[in-house]
């Protein structure tokens, strides 16, 4: 199949900074393979997140930390032989960067030579700071995440808004300063107030983008299955689904069972 060459022009770290000066909100989801990559590329979608939610979303675990590097390597390999224009982002999963700075920098040269992603992202603000400084020594462009941090899951014990309280926020502000005097070019705050959401965008000169930090922040991101209405029993309250998918393929794949024990399907022109 011949197909034209395409004119986009490729989003990079810097696009997304001058986007957060010129005010134009980022717009980022996630994907974990080819087919749906693709489509999110297609739609326009600034930000591609290879995100360890593949561990819910994909595998079906409970919580983000059973995902291993080598499988993270295989989902941002199958998405970016699909995309031509958005920035691909790479979740380093639990346990490939918290023992040392030696082993994260390892671990992020693993994901940008075996998948040819563009960047890493890794949870956590001044316990990581020695090893967000190797792997951007390497020239690799890091993305940081504060606030829930689902990696952490079993410190917080459950995924409740984060940060509410004066003393986590203001350790928040410090990491998120911390984060960009570091060299990282972009943030995501998950599942904390607004207000405070506010007040770290408006306190630092890189991108933040949001999942549950509500507006007043440079860009948002959703898991893409739950956009699409895939997750039907997964319902946080920032969460707008976009499609009700779950039921339409449902429906489909009915459809399909009814046709088939009917011998509706195939019919004639579907023959050889
Ligand atoms: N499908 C999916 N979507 C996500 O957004 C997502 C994942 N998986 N896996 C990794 C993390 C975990 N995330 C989560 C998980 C739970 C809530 C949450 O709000 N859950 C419930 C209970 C909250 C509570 O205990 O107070 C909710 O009702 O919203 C939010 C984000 C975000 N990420
Ligand atoms: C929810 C986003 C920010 C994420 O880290 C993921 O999908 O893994
Ligand atoms: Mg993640």
């Amino acid at each position: 199949m011949s197909k034209a060459k395409k004119e986009y022009k490729r989003v990079t770290v810097k696009s997304l900074v001058d986007m957060k000066t010129s005010g134009e909100k980022i717009s980022m989801l996630t994907a974990y393979d080819y087919t749906m990559a693709k489509i999110v590329d297609g739609a326009g979608v600034d930000v591609i997140l290879v995100g360890d939610s593949a561990s819910n979303v994909m595998a079906g675990h409970e919580t983000t930390l059973p995902i291993t590097l080598d499988q993270m390597i295989y989902h941002a390999s199958s998405v970016i032989r699909a995309i031509d224009r958005a920035l691909v982002v790479v979740d380093l999963p639990f346990g490939s960067y918290q023992s040392d700075p030696k082993e994260a920098l390892r671990s992020a040269i693993r994901i940008m030579k075996e998948s040819g992603a563009h960047s890493v992202k890794l949870e956590g603000g001044k316990e990581i700071k020695e090893s967000i400084k190797r792997i951007l020594n390497a020239g690799i462009p890091v993305m940081g995440h504060l606030g829930l941090t689902p990696q952490s899951i079993y410190k917080f014990g459950t995924y409740t808004v984060r940060a509410k309280e004066e003393e986590e926020a203001e350790q928040l502000i410090k990491d998120a300063k911390m984060l960009e005097r570091t060299g990282c070019f972009a943030i995501v705050l998950e599942k904390i107030p607004a207000s405070l959401a506010k007040q770290v965008a408006d306190s630092v000169s890189i991108p933040i983008i949001g999942i549950g930090a509500g507006p007043y922040v440079d860009g948002q991101v959703l898991v893409l299955h739950d956009m699409l209405g895939m997750t039907h029993e997964f319902n946080p309250r920032f969460l707008r689904r976009y499609l009700n998918l779950y039921e339409d393929m449902t429906n489909a794949m009915k459809q399909y069972v009814s046709d088939v024990k009917s011998l509706d399907f195939p019919n004639e022109s579907e023959q050889y």
